[in-house]
This record gives structure tokens, C-alpha cells and sequence, in this order.
């Protein structure tokens, strides 16, 4: 069981307010940061992993205060940052590095259960059978999912991702997602993640919290995303099957096309 409490987060930039008053707790869920490009999401996902000191309200997992980057916060970017030329093996093997002693990470000693925790990790996201390939190898979409076994490898109890699938193909975007979900299921991990694709969105989400403007709009459980908030949110967008829930696991019979949505079916804004 992992407890994120956001409590009165706010952030300014001089003149600009990033984030005002912002409150929120999530237990053990996958919840889904949506909001216009400005409205602070990422932000909230700066202030929560430690990266970006708010300007007032406070930020506890499992009671502790989150001050400065910790172990237990795993972080998902869009860029997923692997060492090109290494396999990817020893990419999520590096996820590690965050548990151990400089002196150790320096010499690249990781012991044998952080080793078979690599290996797990890969196994997690599909891609076991690939772990000696090298990243620089790897479609984007594998690469991401190196990305979440790095991740993983931390042993977090908090995931956060900050536009995982931006740069990705509608299909890989998909089976990323899912393999996403299912990590922090299998894992007990709490996962906060913020999409553009409202469509991605509904369907893997169990609840989203709505930022405009840099204040909480709305927070809804999965099924009460109705196409009225999404429009306050956004702006008139076309949104497409809102209301249906998925909770398909990747199919890992073809690593870059899980079909849960038609291509055509995307809305990103
Ligand atoms: N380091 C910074 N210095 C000054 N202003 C900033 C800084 N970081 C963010 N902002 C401003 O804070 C507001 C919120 O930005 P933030 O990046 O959190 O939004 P976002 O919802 O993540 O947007 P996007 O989807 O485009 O990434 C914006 O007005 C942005 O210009």
C-alpha cells in the first residue's frame, strides 16, 4: 500500500502561478494527469518528485515528507534517456544505480538480486527476450518500456511519468501504456501519469485528476470522465468512447500492436 498526499501545492514563476492550491490523495491507483499544455502538470509531477521546490503546501508519500529525489519515486519522461550503445539488460539494470552507495555505482557493483531484478523488470514490460539488444537498436516504443523496467529495477512504490507516449505512434503508444499499467499493478505501485491522448487516457486510467490554469478542476473516477469535462478542460474536442473501460493486458504476442483503440479512435490535444 503506497499513499500519495498533495496537500495546498502551489508554484509560482515570478509572475506566473504554475499551481494554486492543488489537493489530492491517491492509494494504490493509476491515475492520469490531463490538462492543456501550460496548466501545470508538469509542474505537479516536478514538485512531487522532488525536482522542483513548491512555494507552499507540502508533498508526503506514506506519511513522509517527499523532499529531494528518493529511492521510492520512480520517474517516467518522454525522452527515455537510455545509453544508446548499451543492451538493454544493462539500461534497466542501471535503475539500480539510485539504491546504492556512490562508491558502489562508481565500480558497477550490483549485487546478484539487483542483477535478476533487471531481468524482471525486462520480463515485466515484454521484453526478456530482447535484454541483450541494444537500446540504440530498439523501436521507441521497446525503448519506453526500457524505460519503465529502469524504473522498475528502483523498486519504487510511487511511479510517475510525464508524457510517456507523447512521442509515439498511436499503437506503440498503446502497448506502452499497457505495459505500464501492468507493471504498476503487478508491482503494488501507485502511478500518477500525465497524457495528452484523452482517448489513451480513458481507457487505462481508474481515476484523473483535471488541472486548468494551474488548479485542480476536476478529480473523477474512471467512467465519470464525461465528454463536458473534457471540453471544460480542453476546449471543445471531439472525444471518442469516454465512458468505456479497459483493463486489457498487453498482448504479448506482437510487441507494438495491442488494438484496444482504432488509430482513427486518438484524440491528443
Ligand atoms: N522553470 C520555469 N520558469 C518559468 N516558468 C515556468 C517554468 N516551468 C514552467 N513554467 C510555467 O508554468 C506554467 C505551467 O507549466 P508546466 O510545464 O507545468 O505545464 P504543463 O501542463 O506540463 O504543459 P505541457 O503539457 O506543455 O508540458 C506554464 O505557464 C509555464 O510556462
Amino acid at each position: 500500500m503506497s499513499t500519495l498526499k498533495v496537500d495546498g501545492l502551489s508554484k509560482t514563476y515570478g509572475d506566473v502561478v504554475a499551481l494554486r492550491d492543488v489537493s489530492f490523495e491517491i492509494e494504490d491507483e493509476f491515475v492520469v494527469l490531463l490538462g492543456e499544455s501550460g496548466a501545470g502538470k508538469s509542474t505537479m509531477l516536478r514538485c512531487i518528485n522532488g525536482l522542483t521546490e513548491p512555494t507552499s503546501g507540502s508533498v508526503t508519500l506514506n506519511g513522509e515528507p517527499l523532499a529531494g529525489t528518493r529511492s521510492e519515486v520512480g520517474m517516467i519522461f518522454q525522452q527515455h534517456n537510455l545509453v544508446e550503445g548499451v543492451s538493454a539488460y544493462l539500461n534497466a539494470l542501471n535503475g539500480s544505480l539510485n539504491r546504492t552507495s556512490t562508491l558502489r555505482s562508481l565500480l558497477q557493483w550490483q549485487d546478484r538480486s539487483e542483477k535478476r531484478r533487471a531481468l524482471e523488470s525486462l520480463e515485466t514490460v515484454g521484453l526478456l527476450d530482447e535484454a541483450h539488444q541494444r537500446a540504440s537498436q530498439m523501436s521507441g516504443g521497446q525503448q519506453q518500456r526500457v524505460g519503465i523496467a529502469r524504473a522498475l529495477v528502483q523498486d519504487p512504490s510511487l511511479l510517475l511519468a510525464d508524457e510517456p507516449v507523447a512521442s509515439l505512434d498511436p499503437s506503440s503508444a498503446e502497448t506502452v501504456m499497457a505495459y505500464l499499467k501492468k507493471a504498476a499493478q503487478t508491482h503494488d505501485i501507485t502511478g500518477l501519469v500525465s497524457l495528452h491522448q484523452v482517448n489513451i487516457a480513458a481507457h487505462f486510467g481508474d481515476r484523473f485528476i483535471g488541472l486548468r490554469d494551474g488548479e485542480l478542476y476536476f478529480d473523477v473516477e474512471n467512467g465519470e470522465l464525461t465528454p463536458d469535462l473534457i471540453d471544460g478542460l480542453y476546449g471543445n474536442v471531439e472525444t471518442v468512447g469516454l465512458a468505456e473501460r479497459t483493463d486489457e493486458q498487453p498482448d504479448e504476442s506482437n510487441d507494438e500492436t495491442v488494438p484496444p483503440l482504432a488509430a482513427n479512435e486518438q484524440v491528443s490535444v
